[in-house]
C-alpha cells in the first residue's frame, strides 16, 4: 500500500503545489487523482517515484518510508507512463519496451520475447515491433508506453494523463484495454487525469484535489456521485451526475416483458396484440417496430428502435438511454449475441431507478414505487 502522510510540496519559488495530503492508496486497484489544472496531481504522482521530493510529511510504500529506499530500486518497482508516451525516438518499438529488462541485465533474446508478449497483451500487432515511434499512431504509441512500463512486471504503475493526447474513440479503446489488463495483472495503479469521466470509468478509488493541492474528497466513484463532499466536488462532477451514477446499477434485475414479436415477412396479427410490434430477423435480432395503423394504410416502414441494451450485463443507464431513444418508449433488451430477449417500458426503468436509489441495489420485481413495498 502507498500511504501519503501529511505530504507537502513547496517549490523553491514558494508555490505550494501539494498541501498536507494524506491518502491511502490500496493495493491491486486503480486510484485516480483528479482535479483542475494546477491542483498538484502531477507533483503528487512524481513524489511516489521520487522524481520530486516532498518538503514536508512522508510517503510510505508497504510501511517503509520512500526516503529510505534507493531511488533506482524504487523506480524499477514502478512503471511510469506519461502523455505522448515519451518513447525513445531512435529505438524500435521492441527495444523501447525492452528498456528496463535490458537494464536489469536480461539477455537480448529473453528481453525480446518479453517485448513480444507485452505487445500482444496491450493489443498491438507484433508486426510493428521493428517500427520506430514516429511510424505509429498516437494510440499505438500510448500502448507501447504501457507495454514498456509493464515490461519488468513492476507491482506499481504510475500513469500521468496517459490517454489525454488521443481522440475520444482511441481513448475509450485504451481505457478498456487498461481495465482488461488490470483484471489480468492486478497492479497498484495511480492514475492522473483532469477528466472526471475518465476518473469515474477507471477508478476503484478517486481522489479529488482542489487548487493548492488539498484533498477535497477520497471515495469510490459511486459514492462520489451520490454524495459529493461539498460544492466544489459537486461542481467538478458536472450537471448530469445523477444519470452517470446509473452506470453503477445493473440492468439484470429489470423485469422484461415479452414483446409481441413478428418476423420481417410475417403479416401482423389481427387484431394487433399491442400498439407496436417488434420486428426481428430470423435470428431474433431486432429490426425495428411495426405500427399496425401504418401497416393498415400500406406503409411497411419500420420505426427505428434506437439502441438496445444488454439484459444481463448492462446498466440502468444503458436501459434508460435505450428507452429514451426509442420512439415507442420501449427499450429492447438483447443477449450477448444481440438477440432480443424482451422489452421494458420507460416507466419500468424509472421504477427500477427509484428502487435502486432507495438502496435496494438493483431493480424491483415489479413496477411498484420502492417506498410502497
Ligand atoms: N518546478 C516548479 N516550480 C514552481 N512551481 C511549480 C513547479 N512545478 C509545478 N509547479 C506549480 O505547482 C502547481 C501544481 O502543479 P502540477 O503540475 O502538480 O499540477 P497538475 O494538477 O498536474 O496540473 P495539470 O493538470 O495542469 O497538469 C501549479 O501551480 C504549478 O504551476
Amino acid at each position: 500500500m502507498i500511504r501519503f502522510e501529511s505530504v507537502t510540496k513547496r517549490y523553491p519559488d514558494g508555490t505550494v503545489a501539494v498541501d498536507g495530503l494524506s491518502l491511502e492508496i490500496p493495493d491491486r486497484s486503480i486510484t485516480v487523482l483528479v482535479g483542475p489544472s494546477g491542483c498538484g496531481k502531477t507533483t503528487s504522482l512524481r513524489m511516489v517515484n521520487r522524481m520530486i521530493e516532498p518538503t514536508g510529511g512522508r510517503i510510505l510504500l508497504d510501511g517503509q518510508d520512500l526516503q529510505q529506499q534507493p531511488v533506482h530500486t524504487l523506480r524499477r518497482s514502478m512503471g511510469y507512463v506519461i502523455q505522448h508516451a515519451g518513447l525513445f525516438p531512435h529505438r524500435t518499438v521492441a527495444d523501447n519496451i525492452a528498456t528496463v529488462p535490458r537494464l536489469l541485465g536480461w539477455d537480448r533474446g529473453r528481453a525480446r520475447s518479453r517485448a513480444m508478449e507485452l505487445m500482444e497483451r496491450v493489443g498491438l500487432d507484433t508486426a510493428l515491433a521493428k517500427r520506430y515511434p514516429y511510424q505509429l499512431s498516437g494510440g499505438q504509441q500510448q500502448r507501447v508506453g504501457v507495454a514498456r512500463a509493464l515490461a519488468a512486471d513492476p507491482p506499481v504503475l504510475l500513469m500521468d494523463e496517459p490517454f489525454s493526447a488521443v481522440d475520444p474513440i482511441v481513448r475509450k479503446g485504451l481505457q478498456e484495454e487498461l481495465l482488461r489488463i488490470q483484471q489480468e495483472l492486478g497492479k497498484t495503479i495511480v492514475f492522473v487525469t483532469h477528466d472526471i469521466d475518465e476518473a469515474i470509468r477507471l477508478g476503484d478509488m478517486i481522489a479529488v484535489l482542489r487548487t493548492g493541492g488539498r484533498l477535497a474528497q477520497f471515495a469510490p466513484p459511486d459514492q462520489l456521485l451520490s454524495a459529493p463532499a461539498d460544492a466544489f466536488v459537486e461542481d467538478f462532477l458536472g450537471a448530469d451526475r445523477g444519470i452517470r451514477r446509473l452506470s453503477f446499477f445493473t440492468s439484470a434485475g429489470l423485469e422484461l416483458s415479452a414483446a409481441p414479436v413478428v418476423g420481417a415477412d410475417d403479416a401482423l396479427p389481427d387484431p394487433p396484440a399491442a400498439p407496436y410490434l417488434l420486428v426481428v430477423d430470423g435470428d431474433r435480432r431486432p429490426l425495428g417496430w411495426a405500427d399496425p395503423k401504418r401497416r393498415a394504410a400500406g406503409d411497411r416502414t419500420l420505426i427505428p428502435y434506437g439502441r438496445p441494451f444488454q439484459a444481463e450485463h448492462g446498466t440502468l443507464r444503458e436501459a434508460l438511454d435505450s428507452a429514451v431513444l426509442s420512439p415507442t418508449g420501449w427499450a429492447i433488451a438483447v443477449d450477448g449475441d444481440g438477440r432480443a430477449v424482451g422489452v421494458v417500458s420507460q416507466e419500468a426503468v424509472a421504477a427500477a431507478i427509484r428502487a435502486a436509489h432507495a438502496g435496494q441495489g438493483g431493480a424491483p420485481e415489479d413496477a411498484e414505487p420502492a417506498g410502497v413495498r
